[in-house]
């Protein structure tokens, strides 16, 4: 009986009409539509959008398009069979001709608005109408929400065309940059770190964009050429795609007076988020106000803990705005990011971007985008001067807190109970001046050696006898604070946790993306399976090929060492 029950249980979603079957819409049914827009859908031009949480749009399928690959963990996770994606209507939905969407989906998807603040500047002037009205997802559209074994996931489309919001751009994403998202979603995850996920991914055989990028060997900063590009569509799945850039949106509004219903719209947006991402730890029954405090606290732990996370692994976000940081504390939008190689704090591979968002700033940067979203609360607490105290404590804490989780963080990396300042400044210090790789280092240390010797394959440079005495030194101290603490074996498998060994090399990824330009998929498929499990060493053939140090041509070149946010 129970094994019936269990089969059961387990059936995998097979078919389309059986995916349509979980589609349950909360976003559209409790949430405001922009009142001027069309409930057709068929609004893909920019113009101002006023109020409302959302303009109802339908995406722009990619022509003729082709699978190129899936998340098979996620597919797992949501009990999707991987037969759906030989299911055309499966495909020609999530290729954006959701015109194949069967009652109870919606054949309508999406499109949200939400304001920019870059490192806390508030900016207005980034859409067409100089007032902020018109920015907001120019080519994300969300397509489908459902429960998932009473999960609640949302998906969206990136690259699926203009909406109100696109500022005259083309809705379109390169087959490039939708790779480059797709796959470093499934490291993500795999690394542990929260993410919005990968579902699928699909490029048109016919449709073409042009946008600037490097020419071959390009030694330039910005690039240098035009090239065309075919577009492509992935889809992303998260809880929620609500980012602090939308609340500060409708905070904005009541602050500015815009509008009768701009204080109303803000809770409501603010309930949405608890709703999506915060459900289960904010009791339903509790006044507004407290709700208010209880969910800037979540936040900030979730923040604290992702920057943290970023740090630990090499990441770099590259544009950490207000609208590209996500309420729900998962990392979001996969632009113009990076993992560092060659250990450097101010690493930044955006050429946009500039040092505030650059590796070792992140945690100012997170700090910043969590001010503009207490400030976007601040309004709901009707002026209660206790109420805002509280709000106003638990931003000013940030710092410190993220200061004491970066130094767990960095003990931890080491194998180390404790934080100990002296010694783990010395070790960034000797990062620095041996030029070391940071996750090969890292992953070398994690064998807790005795002797420098056997962390020279990660440095870029042959380290000099003076160097080598420092590292014998500080190998020595390590050594003995770990032989106090404990078990040394059980500190290599904590560390070889923490540490991975493989990691994202963008020249190991721009070969899968050309190939795929030519119609080839074999080197994604590769990526996906070597990103699936980063903390385990692979077979000696495999490992000699995507455990090494970055080569020295790639350094200073244009698209793989440092890029332009052209997506
Ligand atoms: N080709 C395009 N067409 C329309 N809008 C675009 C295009 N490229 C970028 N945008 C919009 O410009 C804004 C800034 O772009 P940014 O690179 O931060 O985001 P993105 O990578 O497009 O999307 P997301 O943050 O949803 O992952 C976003 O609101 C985005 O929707
Ligand atoms: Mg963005």
């Amino acid at each position: 009986m129970s094994t019936k029950s269990n089969s059961l249980k387990e059936k995998l979603t097979e078919n389309f009409s059986e995916f349509s079957q979980l589609s349950d819409y909360s976003f559209m049914n409790s949430l405001n539509a922009d009142p001027q827009s069309t409930k057709d859908g068929n609004d893909h031009k920019p113009r101002s959008v006023y109020s409302g949480h959302y303009v109802p749009v339908v995406p722009t399928a990619i022509p003729e398009p082709e699978y190129i690959s899936h998340s098979k963990k996620l597919f797992k996770e949501l009990r999707l069979s991987s037969n759906l994606t030989k299911d055309q209507n499966f495909c020609r939905f999530f290729s954006g001709d959701i015109s194949v969407a069967n009652y109870p989906m919606s054949p309508v998807g999406w499109a949200t608005g939400y304001a920019l603040s870059i490192y806390g500047t508030e900016y207005t002037q980034q859409c067409p109408f100089g007032t902020g009205n018109g920015y907001g997802d120019g080519r994300a559209i969300s397509v489908f929400e459902g429960l998932f074994n009473g999960k609640r996931m949302e998906m969206q489309l990136k690259g699926g065309g203009p909406t109100p919001y696109c500022r005259g751009a083309d809705g379109r994403a390169v087959l490039r940059s939708s790779v480059r998202e797709f796959l470093a979603q499934e490291l993500m995850d795999a690394l542990g770190i929260p993410t919005s996920r990968s579902l699928t991914l699909y490029v048109s055989r016919s449709e073409i964009v042009r946008r600037p990028w490097y020419s071959k060997g390009s030694r330039y900063f910005e690039p240098d050429i035009m090239i065309d590009n075919q577009a492509a569509i992935t889809t992303r799945v998260a809880p929620s795609f609500l980012r602090v850039g939308q609340i500060e949106l409708f905070a904005r509004r009541v602050r500015n007076n815009a509008h009768d219903e701009a204080l109303n719209e803000l809770k409501m947006i603010v309930k949405h988020l608890i709703h999506r991402n915060y459900k289960d730890e904010i009791d339903n029954e509790i006044s507004i106000e407290s709700k208010v405090i209880k969910l800037a606290s979540l936040y900030r732990s979730r923040l604290i803990s992702l920057i943290a996370n970023w740090m630990r692994v090499g990441y770099c976000q590259g544009n950490f705005n207000s609208d590209n940081c996500a309420a729900g504390g998962y990392t979001l939008d996969y632009g113009p990011f990076g993992f560092c190689e060659l250990f450097d704090p101010r690493f930044q591979p955006w050429t946009g971007g500039g040092e505030h968002f650059s590796f070792f700033n992140q945690p100012f940067a997170a700090a910043i985008n969590f001010k503009t979203f207490c400030s976007s609360l601040s309004p709901l607490l009707s002026g209660n001067k206790q109420d805002q105290g509280k709000l106003d404590q638990i931003e000013k804490d940030f710092s410190e807190l993220m200061n004491k989780e970066l130094k767990k963080m960095w003990a931890n990396k080491l194998g180390l109970e404790h934080y100990n300042e002296t010694l783990i400044n010395e070790f960034f210090n000797l990062m620095v001046i041996s030029k070391a790789d940071y996750t090969i280092l890292f992953r070398k240390l994690s064998e807790i050696p005795d002797n420098s010797y056997s962390l020279k394959d990660s440095f870029y440079f042959p380290i000099d006898d003076e160097l080598n005495n420092r590292w014998e030194v500080w190998l020595k101290n390590w050594q003995s604070i770990l032989k106090k603490e404990g078990n040394i074996k059980a500190k290599s498998a904590l560390m070889k946790s923490l540490n991975p060994v493989y990691t994202w090399r963008e020249w190991m990824v721009v070969p899968a993306y050309e190939e795929a330009e030519k119609g080839n998929y074999k080197k994604i498929k590769e990526l996906q399976d070597i990103f699936s499990n980063p903390y385990i060493e692979q077979p000696s053939e495999i490992d000699q090929k995507y455990n090494r140090l970055k080569p020295s041509q790639y350094f200073n070149y244009g698209g793989v060492s440092h890029y332009s946010c052209s997506s």
